[in-house]
């Protein structure tokens, strides 16, 4: 039997995540929430699949545009096991009480508080702590960066500190910035240091910046650790890491925009990029001290969590199982 999933809010991670749903032979896409009839409404039927309001507050705007909607959320929720919630940042928590009254399970994001789950996640660090979870957050893009390789040397980590270097707005979004400026987080540490003590309890601080990009998040880390560990080491834990690729500058990835023409060569669907870009020569030891510098693809790198989430919450598969039939299905290389 299939795992019926839905989703509400068919945005950046939304469409990502519903189009992987489509991939899985186990799970089964029964419907997407739209709060207006734009091209994306349009692009869903397209496609064939079924989309709802949002809420009836939404249904005017569907029908003055003659959009014959499938119906509702709760009709949504009505009909489907899990809700994957993609709204924007803080609205999960307020949907969670929807999905409470109908008892559904569902997924939260990484813009919501981690207190809205019954744990955080990345599939690899922590898969066990979801299963048969009703409430789990996928952590957000940075920090799913961040989990993916130091989960990867854990033992070996006495404490963290790492810049987060943010993109300032997705590619289609014309309302944020800033198109000029560097813009601090003041707040120290950033939410990325505590939010991955929410998956993998280790010493790590973090700062962050947001700079006038679209394409992907960079963070430059510096561990510092416990026992010895030598370049060689680490790039050999890293190449046997799932979701974790190595690039090398000498080969012509010099910047972020190489590494989505990496994608876009892959033909990958929105150029995703689901694995974290390290770049080779970056890893570097100095004394105690390991540094290494990657790049988060944000619109994507969460996709192939959510999936691994809902197979753990309805115990499908056991943790590499689902990690490795999610990987084969999106094309994740490793
Ligand atoms: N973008 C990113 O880089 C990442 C985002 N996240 C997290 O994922 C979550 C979603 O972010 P993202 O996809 O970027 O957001 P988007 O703004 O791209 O998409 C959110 C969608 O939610 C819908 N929506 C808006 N208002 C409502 C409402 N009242 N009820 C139901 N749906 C509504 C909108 O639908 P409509 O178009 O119909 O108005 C919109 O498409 C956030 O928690 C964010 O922090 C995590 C990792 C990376
Ligand atoms: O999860 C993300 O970033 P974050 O890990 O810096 O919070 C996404 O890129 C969304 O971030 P945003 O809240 O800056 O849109």
């Amino acid at each position: 039997m299939k795992v019926k999933v839905g989703i509400n809010g068919y945005g950046t991670i939304g469409k990502r995540v519903a189009y992987a749903v489509t991939k899985q032979d186990d799970m089964e896409l029964i419907g997407v929430t739209k709060t207006k009839p734009d091209f994306e409404a349009y692009r869903a039927k397209e496609l064939g699949i079924p989309v709802y309001a949002a809420s009836n507050d939404f249904l005017p705007r569907f029908e003055k545009a003659n959009f014959e909607v499938a119906g509702t959320l709760e009709d949504l929720l009505n009909e489907i096991d899990i809700i994957i919630d993609t709204t924007p940042g803080g609205m999960g928590e307020k949907n969670k009480t929807l999905y409470e009254n109908v008892g559904v399970k569902a997924i939260f994001q990484g813009g919501e508080k981690a207190n809205v789950a019954e744990t955080s996640f990345v599939a690899q660090a922590n898969y066990e702590n979801a299963i048969r979870k009703n409430y789990v957050r996928v952590v957000s893009c940075n920090t799913t960066g961040l989990t993916r390789t130091l989960n990867a040397i854990k033992e070996y980590i006495e404490y963290v500190y790492a810049v987060m270097i943010r993109r300032a707005a997705d590619p289609n979004d014309i309302k944020r910035g800033p198109i000029n400026a560097i813009k601090p987080s003041v707040e120290v540490p950033s939410h990325h240091g505590p939010d991955v003590q929410t998956v993998i309890p280790i010493n790590i601080e973090t700062t962050a910046f947001v700079v006038p990009t679209t394409i992907m998040h960079v963070h430059s880390v510096m561990v510092e650790l416990k026992k010895p560990l030598t370049k060689e080491d680490v790039i050999d834990i890293f190449e046997n890491t799932t979701r974790v690729l190595l690039f090398e500058k000498k080969k012509g990835f010099d910047s972020t925009a190489q590494l989505i023409e990496f994608a876009r060569d892959l033909h990958r669907e929105w150029n995703n990029l689901y694995e974290i870009a390290v770049w080779k020569e970056s890893i570097n030891i100095k004394g105690n001290r390991l540094f290494y510098i990657q790049a988060v693809h944000q619109e994507s790198d969460v996709v192939p969590e959510n999936v691994d989430a809902i197979r753990a919450m309805f115990e499908m598969a056991d943790k590499w199982e689902s990690i490795k039939k999610t990987n084969k299905s999106l094309g994740i290389l490793k």
